[in-house]
C-alpha cells in the first residue's frame, strides 16, 4: 500500500471531526470496497483464490506498478465473488465499513457484466444486491444505491450487456440512479459508448462515466459532449485545459475527486502535485472519494483529511465539501434535505464546543 491510514499530518483535532462528520460518497466501488476482512471470508470461501489473505501479505499485492496492473489485481479479487451469496456478503459488508464512517448515502459503482460472465444468475444477483440494500439501510442506516458501469476495455458485448441489465424493467434494481464506464481509458474512446449511454438515460438514468483520470482532457469533453456525463469520474486532468475548467463550473458539473487512488495507480505522482486546488480554485463543484479504498490503502475518512490539507479547509471547509457530495447526489430532496441537516447541525455543535 502506497499510504497509511489517515492522512498523518492532518491535526489530530480536524480528524475526530471528520470521523464523526455525516458524509456521502458517490464514487465508490464494490468490489473495490473489499476490506482485508471481507477478502479474508471470501478467499475461505474460495480456497483455490491467489490473493492472499494475510494482511500484511495483501497490503504488499496491493501495491501497484501503474493503472493496468492495479486493474489486474482488481480481476483477482473479482474472481473471488462466485456466488449470489458471495454478492450479498459483499455488499452488506462493505455498508458496514461505510456506516462506521458515518457515511449516511453511497453510489456504489457495480460491474455487473463481470458477474453475470462468471456464471452468476442476472437474477439472482440483482437479488442479492437489493436484499444487501434493504438490510444494511435497516441495520446501518446507510442509504445505498447503484451505478451500473460498462468495464469499457471489455468491449461493446460488455457495454451491451450492461445497457440491458440496466434497462430491462424485468431485471433492473429498484436501487439503480445511474450508468458508468470505467477501466483503462487508454485505447478506449468514449464516443463509441453513446448508443449504450443514450439508452440508459432514456430508461430515466444518469450518466456518471469515469474520464480524465489516465489520459487527457478531450476524454472529459468526450464523455460530456457523447455521453452527456452529468458528473465525471475523476476528471483529473481537466486542469490541463482551462476552458474544460470554465466549463465545468459554469454548468456546475461535479468532478468525483479521488486523491489517493490517483497517487496509488500512478496517475498522479504526489499528493502535492494533485489537481484539487486548481478545480476549486477555478469554481470547480469538487467531491471527494475514496475509490476503491483498502486497495489504495485508505478509506473516505482519510480522503477528507487529504483533502483538509491540499485545500487547507477547516471544519466549515470540510462540512461544505461533505454538502458538495449530498448536493450532487442523485438522492431525492427529502434526503438531500436530511443529511445537509445533519451536517449543518453537527458542525455548529461541534463549533460550539
Ligand atoms: N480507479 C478506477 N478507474 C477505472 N475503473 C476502475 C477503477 N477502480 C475500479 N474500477 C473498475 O474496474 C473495472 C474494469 C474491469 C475491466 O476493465 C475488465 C476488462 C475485461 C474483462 C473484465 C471482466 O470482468 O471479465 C473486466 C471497471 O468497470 C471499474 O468498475
Ligand atoms: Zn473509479
Amino acid at each position: 500500500m502506497t499510504q497509511h491510514l489517515v492522512d498523518p499530518q492532518a491535526p489530530r483535532d480536524l480528524r475526530a471531526f471528520i470521523a464523526d462528520l455525516p458524509k456521502a460518497e458517490l464514487h465508490v466501488h464494490h468490489v473495490g470496497s473489499a476490506s482485508p476482512r471481507i477478502v479474508s471470508e471470501l478467499a475461505a470461501r474460495h480456497p483455490d483464490s491467489k490473493v492472499p489473505t494475510d494482511p500484511e501479505a495483501l497490503a504488499d499485492y496491493f501495491t501497484f506498478t501503474d493503472f493496468a496492473h492495479f486493474i489486474d489485481v482488481y480481476l483477482s479479487v473479482v474472481d473471488l465473488i462466485r456466488t449470489p451469496e458471495d454478492v450479498r456478503l459483499l455488499t452488506y459488508e462493505v455498508a458496514r465499513d461505510m456506516a462506521r464512517q458515518q457515511v449516511r448515502y453511497a453510489e456504489l459503482t457495480i460491474t455487473p457484466f463481470s458477474s453475470t460472465r462468471r456464471g452468476i444468475d442476472e437474477r439472482a444477483f440483482m437479488d442479492a444486491i437489493e436484499d444487501a440494500r434493504k438490510a444494511a439501510e435497516a441495520d446501518f442506516g446507510t442509504l445505498l444505491r447503484w451505478c451500473f458501469d460498462i468495464p469499457g476495455e471489455a468491449g461493446l458485448q460488455a457495454a451491451e450487456e450492461t445497457a440491458r441489465l440496466a434497462t430491462d424493467d424485468r431485471l433492473r434494481p429498484e436501487g439503480l440512479v445511474s450508468f458508468g464506464l470505467g477501466g483503462p481509458e487508454v485505447g478506449v474512446e468514449r464516443p463509441q459508448f453513446k448508443p449504450y449511454f443514450d439508452r440508459a438515460i432514456a430508461a430515466g438514468l444518469h450518466s456518471v462515466p469515469h474520464a480524465g483520470e489516465t489520459t487527457g482532457p478531450q476524454t472529459v469533453w468526450d464523455a460530456l459532449t457523447h455521453l452527456r456525463a452529468e458528473r465525471i469520474g475523476h476528471g483529473t486532468s481537466s486542469a490541463q485545459d482551462p476552458k474544460l475548467l470554465a466549463h465545468l463550473a459554469e454548468h456546475r458539473i461535479p468532478l468525483e475527486v479521488c486523491p489517493t487512488s490517483n497517487i496509488a495507480t500512478r496517475a498522479v505522482r504526489t499528493l502535492d502535485e494533485h489537481p484539487v486546488k486548481e478545480f476549486v480554485r477555478a469554481g470547480v463543484v469538487v467531491t471527494i472519494n475514496s475509490d476503491d479504498p483498502p486497495m489504495f490503502g485508505t478509506d473516505l475518512d482519510n480522503e477528507y483529511a487529504v483533502a483538509a490539507r491540499l485545500l487547507d479547509l477547516d471544519e466549515r471547509g470540510l462540512a461544505e465539501l461533505a454538502k458538495n457530495a449530498v448536493e450532487a447526489s442523485f438522492l431525492d430532496a427529502a434526503g438531500k434535505a436530511r443529511i445537509t441537516g445533519e451536517i449543518d447541525a453537527y458542525t455548529a455543535q461541534w463549533l460550539s464546543r
